[in-house]
């Protein structure tokens, strides 16, 4: 099994693992290489709990594939098996800490393959498919004026206004709430949720994920069942309160208020308790995806800061399509293709789930002459800046240089968009609306603040560190900047103000 020359691996740049011997003896086709299992716990122990994409890669060095675990390092394998394949490539792995312990169960980002993933899919296509994202645009381009007015009012705040639009936006949509600061309570039931979440690991790569017996241990369960009562209260609190309101017939036209009526035409008492959970797990699941919105604001700030020359080119581009008496807005994309790319290369620096969501493999399958059984995760290496070796997004000249003009100087060069959104049935259903809300901040910064290194006691300007945290979001760690509203974007932002209240 072991002596596979790399050669052949690297056409296929897969890595597969194997958790038990037993597929080994039953299959009689060749199972794709991959590091050497520990008898009982396979490959769970090789496998970090943070940032597992780097050891994917340097597993890559030494292993073509084995078994049950499949890591796809090539763009070609990832459309010919997640996508081409999806019927039998769209189910998700067990996830025991995160179902069985931490209170995710159902939610729409781990729900199993099958009726109820069709239905939580159509609930969020309702709101979030490419038509109908247009209604929310009157909610973003109010929350980008609170965002340029708290610019103005507090620059060294940036990133909590940067929460805050985030945490704006999604409530708006899911909940009709209207959040004005991120102490919000309802922001903050959220925001712990997700944080003590990250904190226990990436899914699928924790150890009790392949040994749920070790969830029975007093140091699993109690470490659990905290992360449960944060997750449940996310679940339930804002829904609850959306139900008053609507028993009470004061509500404000929102995803649950329409998901209700549209399950139960008779009122929220007739609701079924399945709805009811459906309802709740699929609107509480928005929450716990839109930080990634929020990753890639900040990686873009950090990028900034770390090439003013960008930022400069992208303001100048800026300049000269925007009158200095108006904000840029969703007609002007098409005559800012610098910006354009510019967020292409922030969306391949750092993605922001460098791992996506595992896949579950739903029959035997061959691919390349190797046998892949049922039951194998699989799982997409976006990504892997430390490392020198392929994954799907390094596949360009230069990879470690930020440089958004490849883009313009090879128009076939692949879009990262299309791949850090995901595969197949399970891509991701929010990427539309993600890519609206980061390109109206992106375009909006550009245009009316100056972004750029802060300096210390002396006046010497400080160059950050361009780090990010593990975890399965891959956030920029915390890192000094500047940011200042320019004063000649004054009557653009209240031009954009008068505009919305018409
Ligand atoms: C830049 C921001 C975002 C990124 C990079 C991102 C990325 C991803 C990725 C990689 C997946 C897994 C896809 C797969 O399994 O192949 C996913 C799933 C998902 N995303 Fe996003 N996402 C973003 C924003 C959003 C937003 C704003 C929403 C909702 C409004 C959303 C809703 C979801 C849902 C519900 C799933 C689970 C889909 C399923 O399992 O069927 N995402 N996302």
């Amino acid at each position: 099994m072991h002596d596979i020359p790399l050669s052949c691996s690297l056409p296929v740049l897969l890595i597969f693992l194997y958790m038990t011997f037993r597929r080994l003896s039953s299959s009689r086709m060749k199972l794709p290489p991959g590091p050497r299992p520990v008898l009982f716990l396979g490959n769970a122990l090789q496998i970090p709990s943070t940032s597992p994409q780097f050891t994917f890669t340097k597993w890559l060095e030494e292993y073509v594939f084995q078994q049950p675990m499949l890591v796809l390092n090539t763009l070609e394998s990832a459309r010919d098996l997640l996508h081409k394949r999806s019927s039998i490539y769209s189910d998700r792995p067990k996830f025991v800490l995160l179902d069985e312990l931490m209170g995710w169960h159902n939610a729409s980002t781990i729900v199993q393959y099958g009726p109820r993933f069709r239905r939580h899919r159509r609930f969020i296509q309702q709101t979030f498919n490419q038509v109908a994202i247009n209604e929310l645009r009157a909610i973003q381009e109010k929350q980008i004026s609170y965002l340029l007015q708290d610019i103005i009012d507090k620059p060294e705040q940036t990133d909590d206004h940067l929460q805050r639009f985030s945490a704006g936006i999604i409530m708006k949509v899911t909940y009709g709430a209207d959040v004005k600061s991120i102490n919000d309570p309802l922001v903050q039931i959220a925001h712990r949720a997700e944080l003590l979440t990250i904190e226990s690991g990436t899914p699928s790569a924790t150890l009790v994920d392949y040994i749920p017996a070790l969830k029975y241990l007093p140091t699993w369960a109690r470490k659990a069942a905290l992360v449960k009562e944060a997750v449940d209260a996310m679940f339930n609190v804002p829904y609850e309160i959306v139900k008053s309101q609507m028993i009470s017939g004061v509500v404000s036209p929102c995803m649950t208020s329409r998901l209700m009526a549209t399950c139960s035409p008779a009122g929220v008492n007739s609701l079924s308790s399945e709805d009811e959970e459906d309802i709740k797990r699929v609107v509480g699941t928005m929450h716990a995806v839109f930080s990634q919105t929020q990753c890639v604001l900040s990686t873009f700030i950090l990028a900034m800061v770390l090439h003013p020359q960008v930022f400069n080119k992208a303001q100048a581009e800026m300049n000269g399509v925007i009158a200095i008496d108006r904000l840029p807005n969703f007609e002007d994309r098409d005559s800012l293709p610098y910006l354009e790319s510019v967020i292409k290369e922030v969306c391949r620096w750092n993605v922001p789930v460098p791992l996506g969501l595992p896949h579950r493999l739903m029959d035997d399958d061959v691919y390349r002459d190797y046998h892949i059984p049922k039951g194998t995760t699989v799982v997409s290496n976006y990504f892997s800046s430390e490392v020198q070796l392929p994954a799907i997004l390094q596949n360009c000249s230069q990879p470690q240089l930020f440089r958004p003009e490849r883009y313009l100087e090879d128009p076939h060069l692949l879009d990262p968009r299309e791949v850090i959104f995901g595969f197949g049935r399970r891509r991701c259903p929010g990427r539309h609306f993600a890519d609206r809300n980061v390109w109206l901040v992106a375009a909006s910064l550009v245009c009316s603040t100056i972004i750029g290194k802060a300096k210390d006691d002396a006046g010497r300007e400080i160059t950050p560190e361009a780090r990010f945290l593990d975890g399965f979001v891959r956030h920029p760690a915390e890192f000094p900047y500047s940011i200042k509203f320019r004063p000649e974007k004054m009557s653009a932002l209240s031009n954009w103000n008068d505009a919305l209240e018409t």
